[in-house]
């Protein structure tokens, strides 16, 4: 049985090692990225993840196993609070901007656009670098860092390297998979394209960030 997964991770490894080499994430792992660039990462994410949720329950909904839908609607409640209150760690209780920055925008809404008028199956790959890529870079940083005792960030590396975490990311994979061997080579030629943009996305995601892009007018 083939892997799908293993097929375009190793398509997309270009983006994960552009990621792994971004200042963003090369400073989270010193433990130097300024205090604001964070803050503006974790408002951003707050409202990314706000409908990232959203897309995770109409992607489970559209799931033919009702194990599959439960695992969605599970990751939208439960993952997500997890990563709620690691943004609460960070912001204090702060107020929040409410305005999503053009790449929150722009992520969100390809998400939205993919599950709403496409395959269930490019809705699940579009849905998976969210995922995968966060369990990489946590696994990455945990891996490579020397200063887990004074790093300012090791709440948020060790919820993305963690257990938990992989855990979920396994059962998100192995769901992907499932439906991509079942897939026809135009879907699955789909489900690459959507897997592509949303990982670009994601490097996007951090490059704006660590900018605190705002919107030019
Ligand atoms: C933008 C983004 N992508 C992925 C994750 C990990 N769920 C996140 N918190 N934010």
């Amino acid at each position: 049985m083939s892997n799908w997964y293993n097929k375009v991770r190793q398509d997309t490894n270009y983006i994960l090692e552009a990621i792994q080499k971004h200042p963003f994430i090369t400073q989270l792992m010193d433990g130097t990225l300024p205090d604001d660039v964070f803050r503006f990462y974790i408002n951003q994410d707050a409202l990314y993840l706000a409908e990232y949720k959203k897309n995770l329950a109409a992607v489970g909904i559209k799931c033919n196993k009702s194990s599959e839908t439960q695992y969605f609607l599970d990751a939208a409640t439960g993952i997500i609070a997890v990563e709620n209150a690691l943004h609460q760690v960070f912001l204090k209780n702060e107020i929040l901007d409410k305005e999503p920055s053009p790449t929150c925008e722009l992520y969100t809404s390809y998400l939205t656009k993919i599950i709403n008028n496409h395959s269930l199956e490019e809705g699940l790959a579009a849905i998976l670098p969210c995922f995968t890529i966060y369990k990489e870079i946590g696994d990455y940083i945990l891996k490579h860092q020397n200063n887990k005792d004074n790093n300012p960030y090791q709440d948020w590396i060790n919820t993305y390297g963690g257990t938990a975490f992989e855990e979920s990311v396994n059962k998100a994979t192995a769901i992907v998979n499932k439906y991509a061997n079942n897939a026809s080579e135009t879907i699955l030629q789909n489900m690459e394209q959507a897997f592509i943009k949303a990982s670009k996305l994601e490097w996007l995601f951090w490059d704006s960030a660590y900018n605190k892009e705002q919107w030019k007018i």
